[in-house]
C-alpha cells in the first residue's frame, strides 16, 4: 500500500504541491488528472525519491520511508511517458540487463514469458528496441516491472500518443497487474482512459488534490465537465 500525508512540495518560494493525501491499495488504480503544472509528475516523483518533499510523509505498507532509501526503490517501478531503454539491444536483452540491475538473474525462458504477458508478440522479443513503437517500448517498460517484482508502479502519461488497439492493450495490462495485487499510480491528460482503466481517480489543481472519485461512481462524460468546471 502506498500513502502520501500531508505531503508538500516548494521549489523555492513556489508551492508546486500542498497538502497531498492519498492512498493506492494493492489492486488499485488511482489516476491523477488535472492541468499542465498542476503537479502530477512533482506527485510521482516525490514518491519514487527523486525529489526531497518540503513537508509531510510517504509510507509503504504503513512504514514511513526516506527518500534515501534504497530499498524501497527495489518494490517500485516507473513506466515515464517515452521508456528508455538501449535501442541497440533486443527486447530480451534490455529486460535480462535491467533485471540484473535490480538484482534478478532470470533464464531466458522466463524473460520470454515476462515479455509475452505483457503482450510483446514473440516476433518482437528478438529485435533491437530502436526499431519498437512507443506501444511496443512500454510493454518492455512494463516487462521490466514485472520482472523487479515492484508492488507499486508509476506511470506518467502512459497513453499520449498511443493509437486506439495500443491504447486498449494497454488498459487491459494494467487491469490484469492491478487483479495481480500492485498499486499503480497513473499521471494521465487522458479522461475516457482515467475512466475506463482507473478505480480511483484525483482531479488536482495548482498543487492540490481538488476532488477524488471512485471511477465506477462517474461516467466519462460527466467527470471531463467536473474535470473543465475544476481547472
Ligand atoms: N525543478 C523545478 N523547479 C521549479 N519549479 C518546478 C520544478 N519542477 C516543477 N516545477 C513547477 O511545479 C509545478 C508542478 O509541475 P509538475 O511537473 O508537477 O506538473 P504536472 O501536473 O506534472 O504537469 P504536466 O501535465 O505538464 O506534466 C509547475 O508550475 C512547474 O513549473
Amino acid at each position: 500500500m502506498l500513502q502520501a500525508i500531508s505531503l508538500s512540495k516548494n521549489y523555492q518560494s513556489f508551492r508546486a504541491l500542498n497538502q497531498l493525501n492519498l492512498t493506492v491499495n494493492p489492486g488499485e488504480v488511482y489516476c491523477l488528472l488535472g492541468q499542465n503544472g498542476a503537479g502530477k509528475t512533482t506527485t510521482i516523483n516525490l514518491f519514487l525519491g527523486f525529489i526531497t518533499p518540503t513537508e509531510g510523509k510517504i509510507l509503504i505498507d504503513n512504514i514511513e520511508v526516506s527518500p534515501y532509501d534504497n530499498d524501497r526503490r527495489k518494490q517500485l517501478a516507473y513506466i515515464p511517458e517515452v521508456v528508455m531503454l538501449y535501442g541497440h539491444l533486443s527486447a530480451l536483452e534490455n529486460l535480462d540487463y535491467f533485471s540484473k540491475l535490480a538484482g534478478f538473474s532470470y533464464e531466458k525462458e522466463l524473460l520470454t514469458h515476462f515479455l509475452s504477458q505483457c503482450g510483446l508478440a514473440t516476433s518482437a522479443h528478438q529485435k533491437q528496441l530502436s526499431g519498437f513503437s512507443k506501444g511496443m517500448r512500454q510493454k518492455v517498460g512494463i516487462a521490466i516491472a514485472l520482472a523487479k517484482n515492484a508492488k507499486i508502479i508509476f506511470m506518467d502519461e502512459p497513453t499520449s500518443g498511443l493509437d486506439p488497439k495500443a491504447t486498449e492493450d494497454f488498459t487491459q495490462l494494467v487491469k490484469q497487474l492491478a487483479a495481480e495485487g500492485k498499486s499503480i499510480l497513473m499521471a494521465t491528460h487522458d479522461i475516457f482512459n482515467a475512466v475506463s482503466v482507473g478505480s480511483h481517480i484525483g482531479i488536482m489543481k495548482q498543487g492540490e488534490l481538488i476532488h477524488t472519485l471512485q471511477a465506477s461512481d462517474i461516467s466519462a462524460a460527466d467527470l471531463q465537465k467536473l474535470y473543465l468546471q475544476t481547472i
